[in-house]
């Protein structure tokens, strides 16, 4: 970010203030400005929303040469970031007059000023879905959900996965009963910053639910109504895989401001995705875009990648939805089998003379310990695929803001 020496000049006159003699000039300039942001297409690359187009530019203010510009992001991973003030200096730089820049960021979430009376203070609800079942839905999320927490926004996490809540594992929650308020509402759980409400929590984990449709239906209108949110940017709700009774009591009782589609590159996955896409379609949910889960294998020997699971389904839905790919999280396979520190998590199972080990987890607690590593998105040693993670939230988010500035017009 270029910086500048040069003082600014006082404005003020004796007695009435009146504008500079030069403030007209400066006005055209910042104008030009916000013309070569705005024709420079900044955002688009990184972020897959123009910053125009998401009413991401505030004030620019031109005075000796500097302009400062404001740039109101959701919550931008500091890659982005980066990247983002490098393209808006550039196109600022383009403008005569102008010989340095500042930027200054600001955190907005998104906000289509929709408000329903079960979800009074959440300004965002976005579904996380996939076509097929273990594609890593739940992992991402809560990933997700961490890492738009990470940059400081209020995030809920709220695991509708009726058929296998995980999101209390995965977030290191145990089972316990929620606390209930006086009126009855339950307190979601928080952790790593996230506010977290599953069915888990409810009926305990080795309860055999049978669900039908009007249970579902009812269910996770509790999940959502019954549950003290507070105030929230995002709530993130992770659906049960496919494309089932969950899927429509949602869309059909809240305004979901959009969803994302998990899959794997596998073409059977993406198949499956595709279903799923065309049902949010059909009730008018924005698809905010496709996330590419177990994508590509880091040898880290070789440090060679290996495309284990294919490559390429899920530009191929993409391009066939005009979607974006939000982001491709590679396989990782430290993912929750080390603890905080890095340290290797013994996995669980039995040592039988000869044949070695035998991974048939014996407890409650040996089959979650695995699991109970903290999220990558929040990792230091998350490596490729925690930075993925959060560029993905940061893509979501100003995704949600075009969809925001949409609805509103
Ligand atoms: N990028 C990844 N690298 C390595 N392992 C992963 C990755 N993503 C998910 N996994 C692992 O894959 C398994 C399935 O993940 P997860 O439970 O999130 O899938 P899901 O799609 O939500 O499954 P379900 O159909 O049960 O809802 C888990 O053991 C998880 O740790």
């Amino acid at each position: 970010m270029a910086d500048s020496d040069e003082t600014p000049h006082a404005e003020q006159n004796e007695g009435v203030p009146t504008a500079p003699a030069d403030a007209g000039r400066r006005d055209d300039t910042a104008a030009a400005v916000q013309e070569a942001i705005a024709s420079a297409d900044v955002g688009t690359a990184d972020l897959y929303a123009n910053l125009m187009a998401i009413d991401g530019v505030g004030d620019i203010v031109v005075r000796d040469g500097v302009a400062s510009i404001g740039i109101s992001l959701p919550v931008p991973s500091e890659t982005l970031r980066e990247q983002l003030a490098a393209d808006v200096v550039a196109a600022a730089e383009s403008v005569a007059g102008v010989e340095s820049v500042d930027v200054d960021f600001r955190a907005s979430a998104a906000d289509r000023g929709e408000r329903i009376d079960m979800l009074p203070g959440v300004k965002n609800v976005v579904a996380v879905a996939s076509g097929k079942g273990g594609v890593g839905k739940s992992t991402i999320a809560a990933n997700l959900a961490v890492a738009l927490a990470d940059t400081g926004a209020a995030v809920g996490l709220l695991d509708a996965d009726v058929y296998g809540p995980n999101a209390p594992t995965l977030l290191g929650l145990d089972e316990r009963q929620p606390n209930a308020t006086s009126d009855d509402e339950m307190v979601p759980r928080e952790s790593y910053g996230v506010r977290a409400m599953s069915m888990e929590f409810i009926t305990g984990e080795d309860d055999p639910i049978i669900w039908r449709g009007p249970l579902v239906d009812e269910f996770i209108k509790q999940l959502f109504g019954d549950v003290q949110w507070g105030e929230l940017d995002y709530l993130i709700v992770d659906l049960p895989p496919g494309t089932g009774d969950a899927h429509l009591s949602l869309v059909q009782h809240f305004p979901v401001a959009g969803a994302v589609i998990v899959t794997t590159p596998q073409e059977v996955a993406v198949d499956d995705a595709a279903r799923g896409l065309v049902g949010f379609a059909r009730h008018d949910t924005p698809v905010l875009g496709i996330v590419e889960n177990m994508a590509g294998f880091e040898c880290p020997d070789c440090e060679s990648l290996h495309d284990i699971f294919g490559t390429g389904g899920a530009d191929d839905l993409a391009e066939q939805f005009d979607v974006p790919v939000l982001g491709r999280i590679p396989l990782e396979p430290a993912l929750g089998t080390m603890d905080g520190d890095g340290e290797p998590v013994r996995p669980p199972g039995i040592d039988v003379p000869l044949v070695g080990r035998l991974e048939l987890p014996r407890t409650h607690e040996e089959r979650t310990r695995g699991d109970r590593a903290p999220p990558l998105a929040c990792r230091t040693d998350g490596g490729a695929a925690r930075e993925q993670l959060r560029i993905t939230a940061s893509r979501i988010a100003a995704r949600l803001n075009e969809a925001a500035v949409t609805f509103r017009k």
